[in-house]
């Protein structure tokens, strides 16, 4: 399971937990801007945006998870598992593969409108990256500081969703994560009035009783309906550290701890990193299992006309500041 969320104040933020039982081996990576995609049907993307992401590079290609652009239109890719159908590649078409989705629309898009004019012409195909890293079946959320949408390929269609809650999680389907908010619409986050009955005296005896009802369980629809809530009432201050602190306690409360996501007899799901670009800075901060500490890494601090990718290990062990 994964999550994905955006957030406003001064910037844009875009971020995601990928919660998984074990990591392919990923890096922060900086694409710059004249390192050339050999894309498998549609020729070479040579000039294009620069790109700063979480990916598992094989074979110095990029394999992005989530990443931003230095327009700051980001895009994250999370499990979409039986309901992702690619297609098969059409002359004619623009035929890409769904590994290259993202640096497709990142490398040439500044903006979620861009996005949905690119969108309108693409053939998402099924071909694999190798044999070793077949098809991961995906639905993708894309978003800029002016909204998100989301992308979902599936046997009835090539979905393109106005995503106004700015979130994403896994299955069912976006619009039918977006109808089970209806169940919530009652919940708030002031203390609820007594409309059950004014015979029993019943009174709110703790703070916080008015988001009783939000599910706190590590399904993908209760995560959709936590974290829509979270972000919807986030508050947060305008600079930098108190937004991108507030974005990762958005995330942190879908947050998964090892031990109650069992996936096999003693193998458990756990979040293993979150995410927080600064989509107008270029900065990708990143927090994981083992490493409480917030890290970071500046695309702008990097040559972005370069041709070769650049990349920074994820950054493990908790940091713990002794006081005395
Ligand atoms: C495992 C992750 C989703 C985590 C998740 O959601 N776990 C809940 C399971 S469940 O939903 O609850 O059942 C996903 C998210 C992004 C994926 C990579 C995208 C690039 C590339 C695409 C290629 O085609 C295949 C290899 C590749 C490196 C992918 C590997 C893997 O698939 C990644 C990491």
């Amino acid at each position: 399971m994964c999550t994905a969320a955006t957030y406003k104040t001064k910037d844009f933020y875009f971020g995601r937990t990928l919660d998984y039982e074990f990591s392919y081996g990923d890096e922060i990576t900086i694409t710059p801007r004249n390192y050339v995609f050999n894309l498998r049907h549609m020729g070479t993307l040579s000039k294009h945006y620069a790109l700063i992401g979480m990916a598992h590079v094989a074979g110095d290609y990029p394999l992005y998870y989530d990443a931003i652009n230095e327009k700051g239109l980001g895009m994250a890719g999370l499990n979409f598992v039986g309901n992702a159908v690619y297609n098969e590649v059409e002359e004619g078409r623009e035929n890409v593969a769904q590994f290259e989705f993202i640096p497709w629309i990142l490398g040439k898009c500044a903006t979620v409108k861009e996005a949905r004019e690119l969108l309108s012409r693409i053939n998402l195909v099924k071909t694999p990256f190798s044999e070793q890293l077949p098809c991961a079946q995906l639905h993708w959320i894309i978003a800029d500081k002016e909204g998100a949408i989301v992308v979902e390929s599936m046997a009835d269609g090539f979905h393109v969703w106005d995503d106004p809650a700015g979130v994403l999680t896994n299955n069912p389907p976006f619009d039918q994560q977006m109808f089970m908010l209806n169940n919530y619409m009652h919940l708030s986050p002031k203390q609820p009035e007594n409309y059950f009955s004014d015979q029993l005296g019943l009174k709110a005896y703790s703070r916080g009783m008015g988001a009783l009802g939000l599910p706190g369980d590590l399904s993908s629809a209760s995560r959709f309906a936590r974290v829509a809530y979270v972000r919807e009432h986030s508050f947060s201050g305008e600079s930098e550290a108190e937004s991108v602190s507030q974005f990762f306690h958005i995330l942190g409360s879908v947050d998964q701890q090892r031990g109650c996501c069992e996936v096999e007899p003693g193998k458990y799901e756990i979040t293993l990193y979150s995410s927080c670009c600064n989509g107008d800075k270029g900065i990708y901060y990143y927090t994981t299992y083992e490493n409480h500490q917030i890290s970071a890494v500046d695309m702008h601090h990097e040559d972005l006309d370069g041709a070769a990718l650049v990349r920074y290990p994820v950054l493990q062990g908790e940091k713990i500041y002794m006081q005395n």
